[in-house]
């Protein structure tokens, strides 16, 4: 790939369009002829050992820099100020050694072709790069760019110093400059505080991730291939307008998948571990009240403990209701396009809505290869006549057959801990929640996309009924591990709101569904069960707390959980590091 570099001895409209350039197509550039003498530059590599952080503002007082690099850094700052915007006078400088075996290689990712790209040091440059703030400033006309530093192979170390330009104006309001915004390009991001920036960018809700798209608005989606933003905008309404979900793809005969769902290769790592069932554990849960009871607490509390996900078989429902459930939802998801487009929707308001990918607008990375039938229960929201008739019967029943099960694995659970099986049970749990059907159908190119994308379940518990095709995957020990479908067997997840109840004793599983790449469509129906009080303050239960083992959440409302989880710049991650103290 072209990695501009740019010489600033050049004519000055020369250097503008080429920098320009850079800024907009890769956000990244290498300059010589700067006027930093070779001297100065080298003179610090000697000096800097491990990471060193030096915060400036516009007046530094130098003497809290060690002695041994104290009139280098000052002196750099002098240098690079003067060719720097001078708005932005506050800076940070980190001297860093990565590793003391880092090769004097940086690389930066290039997206469009989905590579790391080699950046070698060139005699005398410097690099600079766009940062997230220069983006929003300039409405992503310019671009930061991701970058990252391999482990050093070499014995000897590699030294660089970075100093980062930002303002020094803490409390101003910024946002993508008007002149950079017009009616046919509007801001694509919130104004914000750099105040408010910088505790976000040092708080643990960041979990490395730019915070560029915490700021963007809704409707203004990221890219991540060679796409602009708007273009990726127009090709995701355009897909929702068509109302025919992944579906309607496949039965227009594609054989290549729309770029909207090419997802990032670092998120597909395709490599996984077949099925196992000492990592998945099948519980059995007949004879239930006889001797066998402390075995099946027992085998519960430990796959909570440790996996987050479990079987159970002979949980009471009887085979024929699980396959009328699947053939319901299958049968919904296959009803003719004209039919099936009048009730896709997405508004937050409805009980019952069709769409693909829920996230659709608010998702950063890619979209996923799947459609979706949510059903909302609870709270008077649900009346049956609105689930579409071809699986009404089927989905009251199959929730109403579910409810005694969740409240008997949540029974068990809470005596996995030496609490009172009762102990959650004024939550009533078992009548708030959403019933999902999700259809995953066939995958032209199932290696590029996901058909769910690794999360956590934002639920206190769900159960998952399948067919027999198969894609989910839990994670273990970093690894992706296949769960076979087991003829008869429900899964069941530890969800959030559970581990945070529980304060961390039980783990909400991380789990994804790859894309479907046989002939025949998957349909799964999980169920997530919530908590019918909404208002009601919730946190670690305190009989679970101790002077070794304090509270690892804060208290919060199921409201609250609920709302941040459907709101517009939620991206996914989980909602326990927003809640953890
Ligand atoms: O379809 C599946 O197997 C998993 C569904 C799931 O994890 C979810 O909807 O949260
Ligand atoms: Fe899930």
């Amino acid at each position: 790939m072209f990695i501009p570099t740019v010489d600033l001895s050049d004519k000055r409209p020369s250097v503008v369009s080429q920098i320009a350039r850079a800024c907009r197509e890769l956000g990244f550039i290498q300059v010589v002829n700067h006027g930093i003498p070779l001297e100065v530059m080298d003179q610090k590599s000697k000096l800097l050992r491990d990471t060193l952080q030096v915060r400036l503002g516009p007046d530094p007082s130098p003497v809290e820099i060690p002695e041994i690099c104290r009139n280098e850094i000052v002196g750099s700052m002098e240098h690079s100020s003067q060719t720097s915007w001078r708005a932005l006078d506050g800076a940070v400088i980190p001297g860093s050694i990565d590793n003391p075996y880092a090769e004097p290689n940086w690389w930066v990712a290039n997206r469009a072709r989905r590579g790391w790209v080699d950046v070698k040091p060139i005699a005398g440059a410097l690099i600079i790069n766009v940062g997230d703030i220069l983006q929003i400033l300039s409405n992503d006309e310019y671009r930061s760019v991701e970058h990252r530093v391999l482990a050093n192979p070499c014995r000897e170390p590699r030294t660089s110093v970075a100093v980062f330009f930002n303002t020094t104006n803490r409390d101003g309001l910024f946002g993508s400059f008007p002149e950079m915004t017009s009616p046919e390009k509007p801001a694509l991001y919130r104004q914000l505080v750099f105040s408010d920036y910088l505790k976000r960018f040092f708080t643990k809700e960041l979990d490395g991730k730019s915070l560029k798209d915490f700021y963007r608005m809704a409707a203004a989606i990221t890219v991540t291939a060679d796409q602009e933003p708007h273009d990726r905008l127009k090709a995701l309404k355009a897909f929702d307008e068509l109302k025919t979900g992944v579906k309607g793809l496949v039965d227009s005969g594609i054989t290549s998948i729309p770029q909207i769902f090419i997802h990032p290769s670092d998120t597909l790592s395709t490599s996984s571990i077949q099925y196992d069932p000492d990592i998945i554990p099948t519980i059995d849960l007949s004879a239930l009240d006889g001797d066998r009871r402390p075995a099946i607490v027992d085998q519960i509390a430990r796959a909570s403990r440790e996996r987050g996900f479990f079987h159970v078989l002979n949980h009471g429902i009887q085979s024929e209701v699980m396959d009328q459930t699947i053939k319901a939802v299958k049968g919904f998801h296959e009803l003719p396009t004209e039919i099936k487009s009048k009730m896709y929707n997405r508004d937050k308001g409805h009980s019952v809505s069709f769409f693909s990918n829920v996230d659709l607008f608010h998702n950063i990375e890619a979209v996923c290869w799947r459609d979706s039938l949510q059903i909302m229960v609870g709270s008077n929201r649900l009346e049956d006549e609105e689930i579409p008739e071809i699986c009404r019967n089927e989905v009251v029943e199959w929730h109403s057959q579910l409810k005694p099960l969740a409240e008997l694995l949540i029974g068990f659970m809470c005596e996995g801990l030496g609490l009172d099986k009762e102990r959650l049970k004024e939550m009533k749990f078992s009548e708030a929640g959403a019933i999902v059907g999700h259809y995953y159908p066939y995958c032209p190119q199932p290696d590029l996309t996901l058909g769910l994308k690794s999360h956590t379940d934002a639920s206190m518990l769900t159960i998952l009924l399948q067919d027999h095709i198969g894609g989910l995957q839990i994670k273990h020990n970093g690894n992706w591990v296949d769960v076979k479908p087991v003829p008869g067997a429900l899964a069941v997840f530890v969800g959030d709101i559970l581990q945070m109840i529980f304060n961390d004793e039980y783990k909400s599983g991380e789990h994804r569904v790859v894309a479907n790449s046989g002939r025949e469509p998957r349909t799964s129906v999980p169920v997530f069960f919530y908590a019918s009080n909404m208002d009601a303050s919730y946190g670690p239960l305190p009989e679970l707390l101790s002077l070794d083992k304090p509270a690892l959440y804060r208290q919060f409302s199921l409201s609250d959980f609920i709302r941040r989880f459907f709101a517009d710049d939620w991206d996914g991650k989980s909602l326990l590091d927003f809640y953890r103290i």
